[in-house]
């Protein structure tokens, strides 16, 4: 399996080397050349099968040769033993024809558990056979962070600089990101939102000398690899509930596109998805842009559902470059005008492509605490805010077919605006009991580009290796 850019020029590379790139040189997002596809029937075979074992068989295609089907195992088999539900990710019926996916059994209590744990192991498991070591940056709106500090803290071969936009996360993100007492773990709060971090990751990626310098590797969704291991809780969930004979829906809390794309990236392999559902905050650029065919960055609001207070929607570039029939001269227009403008028009087929598949909602504010209030009382099931946004949207999208709603983090780890909303306060599970009582260590960074990689280049060991060689 190869993987091309979407900006076109960058080299063709394979499945390890895309997942040490994180962000391919030439500015795009890596996607395998071609979708591997996966028939009716083995599909339907995942009913009831271990989430490991329908993880293996998703993921092995676009891994190739590159790692050995005993070492990937092995890595898929000890990533998901670190969730404390047997099942991985549960569905929950919650009405007649409706689920919740809970994505948020993982150490972090998030659906990026799901991916970063494997991202680590993949991520050693290379360095280890290439004698390498490598700079991870990423940029998180509260979620990320943790799960990468989770996964990677105490990794010999890592250090890990996580951005995240300082006063504008949940108190319980920022502990988890901040409270590991690892070495190799570096939390910045950055005097900006989270768009401001996604930009500052992306010029340093952008800096071919820095980039090679410090060996420089990314954890956000801007890495293939997370898309690859998200796309697989789509065909379990799928599966247990009827598919490929059932039709089935997602309705998905978007913020950087990258949980979405996974459903297409789903979708493209053969699983028979009727809609997929784009569900934002009141930072509803992506819901504007289906739309109305522009896609616009407005300034950031903040919300109850922190994760999702996100404009530049990282991923969106691989679905356009798919739904424009993989025109990477037309991405890079479109992405410059971005850059120059802050907004581009998506061109009309690229647009229709889009709607065929997708559908887009938006929940304020005041309909978000409706929600889990509604739920609260009615079924005695509490919704976290991102979850809510979510389960809202699909309210307004039923058709006839079932429809899942990603779960994508626990309550717990927003217990102001739950209690706000319903009036009762989540407790952490007993596995996070001493959390928000434990020391915390962080830098505070300006939102400057120079201070950033001057501090990645002071702690990072491969920066200093580098320099030293
Ligand atoms: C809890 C939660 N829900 C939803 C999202 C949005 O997911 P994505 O950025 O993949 O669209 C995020 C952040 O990514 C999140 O942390
Ligand atoms: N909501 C995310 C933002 C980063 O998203 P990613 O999926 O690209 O890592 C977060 O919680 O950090």
């Amino acid at each position: 399996m190869k993987y091309v850019s979407t900006r076109g020029t960058a080299p063709r590379l394979g499945f390890a080397d895309v997942l040490l790139a994180g962000l391919a040189s030439d500015g795009g997002l890596y996607v395998p050349e071609t979708w591997p596809g996966l028939d009716k029937a083995t599909i339907a075979g995942f009913a009831g099968r271990p989430y490991a074992d329908v993880a293996f068989d998703v993921i092995k295609p676009f891994v190739g040769g590159d790692i050995s089907d005993q070492a990937l195992k092995a890595m898929i088999d000890d990533a998901y033993g670190s969730f404390r539900h047997p099942a991985v990710a549960p569905l929950v019926q919650t009405g007649a024809n409706e689920y919740v996916l809970e994505l948020f059994h993982g150490p972090t209590m998030a659906f990026k558990d799901v991916a970063m744990q494997l991202l680590a192991r993949l991520m050693d498991h290379v360095l280890a056979e290439r004698g390498q070591r490598a700079t991870i940056v990423g940029a998180t709106s509260g979620d990320t962070g943790g799960a990468a500090v989770s996964a990677f803290a105490g990794s010999s071969r890592t250090d890990v600089f996580i951005l995240f936009p300082h006063g504008r996360v949940s108190p319980v993100q920022q502990r988890q990101m901040t409270s590991s007492g690892a070495d190799n773990v570096h939390a910045l709060a950055v005097d900006g939102t989270f768009d401001d971090c996604q930009a500052l990751v992306k010029a340093m990626f952008n800096d071919t000398r820095f980039r090679n310098a410090s060996a420089l590797s990314g954890v956000n969704s801007i890495n293939w690899a997370r898309i690859m291991a998200q796309i697989v809780y789509y065909f379990a969930a799928a599966a247990s509930v009827g598919a490929p004979e059932r039709k089935i829906s997602f309705t998905v809390p978007t913020g950087n596109f990258g949980d979405i794309f996974a459903g297409y990236a789903a979708q493209r392999m053969g699983l028979p998805i009727e809609r997929l559902i784009i569900a934002t905050n009141e930072n509803d650029i992506l819901e504007r842009s289906l739309k109305t065919g522009v896609y616009e960055t407005l300034g950031v609001r903040p919300t109850m559902s922190p994760s999702m207070d996100i404009q530049v929607s990282s991923n969106f570039e691989r679905l356009l470059f798919e739904a424009g029939g993989r025109d990477a001269e037309a991405v890079n227009r479109l992405m410059q005008s971005l850059q120059q403008s802050g907004s581009f028009t998506i061109p009309p087929e690229t647009l229709a492509a889009i709607r065929a598949g997708f559908d887009a909602g938006r929940t304020d504010e005041a309909a978000t605490s409706a929600t889990i209030r509604h739920y609260n009382d009615s079924r005695a099931y509490v919704l976290d805010p991102h979850t809510a946004v979510a389960v809202s949207v699909a309210e307004r999208h039923r058709g006839d077919a079932t429809m899942i709603v990603l779960g994508t983090a626990h309550p717990a780890k927003f217990p102001a605006a739950i209690k706000a909303a319903c009036g009762v306060e989540p407790a952490l599970p007993a596995t996070h009991a001493d959390l928000m009582t434990k020391p915390e260590d962080f830098t505070t960074l300006a939102n400057d580009v120079g201070q950033v990689k001057q501090f990645i280049l002071a702690h990072s060991r491969a920066a200093q290796a580098g320099a030293a060689a």
